[in-house]
């Protein structure tokens, strides 16, 4: 039966209140989720929950999601109900919980939950993103690309972008100009992307513009607006596919589409192989021409997929993490001459070059990178999400298939039960005695368990080389051009600094 009267005006409106008590009914249902499972939760606003606005935040969201578990863990609650727009998020805060969702447990939680739309956009089925048994498969192929054998094997590349780093500063620093190392690093850290992953000389020092680091910057770059929008696909997914919105833009995949096709087709055609990430793929797409779709063999556009996720994911967290060690280091004088001291001294031992073995003995540089990443880890939250109920140990609490997980990163390498004095630079925290005296998850820059980040051993070792590069030979202070107190920008995924991050450089023994 239809209801319906003469006036067109009254209709709408009639049609308008239904929905509006539909969508009241959706939402008040919604924001009773935690109640209803027993899991302790703090008020939600209506509609975004219990974090900010996606498209007005005035702290990044790593920082939000710190002050919930900051107030959960006042009330001594070992985990917490959120909501995400009306989207359920279980918020765990004890580190045991977190080991056993990481690790222990991991066979419930092996999804990431990130938005994937293979159909339309192909190029977010990535290593990154899927879950299920295409993930396993993959993550299983990629591994031995990531050993300590494989490391040394491109060591050589990693080397030779360092000594261009060093001479493109040495020529910068003769115009005794500030740089923003952010935008070196950059460069850096995208040629020996490009080259060790797929043979490619991006020149990004030579061409400042180079179209490799203007797109993956783009990918994290974001304003309220794409923030929102992000948020919405994250909530509500299957809508979003339906609405076919993208969360890449359509020119970056393309421009990352075409540089991996013809690179690929080059190969094949003039039969160029070579040891890189990029041939592993093409191994795999060759060895069958059946194609099942769960990882054992590969299209262009799932080589694509994985080929981009390797390229975003290498170049700015190493940068992003050197740019705040440089910072750091710059700051603190004191700790800088101690590194460089360090360097000085392994080097010697090395003939005065660079090798594999001497970075392993830098045992303090390698505490100044681990503080670095607790206070500015490049992830400050990651996601699992359920896919087989779980019930909580020694609890009747029982998280769901479906729900999404945030793992508190930087929540955590702040919390003054593991490190006194949070805000403060000190990388004896990694000294052994007190790193024994921590629970290990205190400490997850890199994420945890099976799915803990691929390229850890990589990304450590170039931010050696160009931690190196750039101390043995110059001098760091912070310019007066760089903004104080340092603000992070409240739209970027990784931490990123308004106004760039400017430095001086002075050379060494001048
Ligand atoms: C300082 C450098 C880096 C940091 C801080 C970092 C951090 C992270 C974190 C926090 C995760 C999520 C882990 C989890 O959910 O438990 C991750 C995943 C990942 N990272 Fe990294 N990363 C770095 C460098 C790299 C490099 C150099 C590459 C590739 C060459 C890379 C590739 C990946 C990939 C593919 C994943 C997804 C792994 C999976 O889900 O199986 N990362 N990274």
């Amino acid at each position: 039966m239809v209801f319906s009267t003469d006036n067109l005006l009254l209709d709408l409106f009639g049609v308008l209140v239904a929905l509006s008590a539909v969508l009241f009914v959706y939402i008040k249902r919604s924001f009773q989720y935690w109640d209803r499972k027993g899991v302790p939760y703090l008020p939600p606003n209506i509609p975004w929950g219990n974090l900010q606005p996606p498209h007005s935040r005035d702290i990044p969201e790593g920082d939000d999601v710190a002050n919930i578990y900051y107030k959960a863990k006042a009330k001594g609650w070992k985990y917490i109900g959120i909501y995400v727009m009306t989207g359920s998020v279980f918020l765990p805060v004890d580190l045991e919980l977190i080991k056993h969702i990481t690790t222990k447990d991991f066979q419930h939680f092996v999804d990431r939950g990130t938005y994937v739309n293979e159909k339309d956009e192909p190029i977010t089925a990535h290593l990154f993103s899927i879950g299920g048994k295409k993930w396993r498969n993959l993550r299983t192929k990629f591994t031995p690309t990531f050993t300590s054998g494989k490391m040394r094997q491109m060591f050589e590349t990693i080397a030779n972008c360092g000594h261009i780093l060093e001479k493109y500063i040495e020529h910068e620093v003769d115009h005794h100009e500030p740089l923003d190392i952010k935008n070196v690093l950059a460069c850096y850290t995208t040629d020996i992307i490009g080259s060790c992953a797929f043979g490619l000389d991006c020149n990004s020092f030579k061409e400042p513009n180079s179209p490799f680091t203007q797109f993956g910057q783009r990918v994290f770059r974001t304003d309220g607006i794409r923030n929102l929008k992000i948020t919405f696909m994250g909530a509500f997914p299957n809508l979003s596919k339906m609405l076919r919105m993208r969360l890449t833009e359509k020119e970056v995949e393309d421009f990352y589409t075409k540089v991996v096709e013809d690179t690929v087709r080059y190969r094949e055609k003039e039969g160029v192989t070579r040891p890189d990430f990029l041939q592993m793929l093409i191994d795999i797409k060759n060895k069958t021409n059946e194609h099942t779709g769960d990882g054992t063999s590969l299209t262009m556009d799932e080589i694509v997929a994985q080929s981009f996720v390797f390229f975003i994911a290498g170049f700015e967290t190493s940068s992003t993490t050197m740019t705040f060690a440089l910072y750091q280091l710059a700051t603190h004088p004191e700790i800088q001459e101690k590194v460089r001291s360090e360097i000085n001294s392994v080097l010697e031992k090395h003939n005065n070059q660079i090798t594999y073995d001497a970075l392993n003995e830098l045992k303090y540089m390698g505490k100044v990178i681990d503080e670095t990443l607790r206070m500015y880890p490049a992830l400050p939250v990651v996601t699992r999400r359920c896919v087989e109920d779980y019930r909580i140990p020694d609890s009747d609490v029982i998280i769901e298939k479906g729900i999404e997980v945030f793992i508190p990163i930087k929540a955590i390498h702040y919390d003054p039960e593991y490190y006194e004095n949070p805000e403060v630079f000190d990388p004896e925290r990694f000294n052994e005695e007190n790193i024994q005296g921590r629970h290990p998850y205190a400490h997850i820059p890199f994420g945890e368990g099976p799915r803990i980040c691929i390229g850890l051993r990589f990304g450590v070792m170039q931010s050696k080389v160009g931690l190196v590069s750039i101390l043995k030979n110059f001098r760091v202070t912070l310019s007066s051009k760089t903004k104080l107190p340092l603000k992070i920008d409240v739209n970027s995924f990784i931490p990123t600094t308004e106004g760039g991050m400017w430095l001086n450089l002075e050379r060494i023994g001048k």
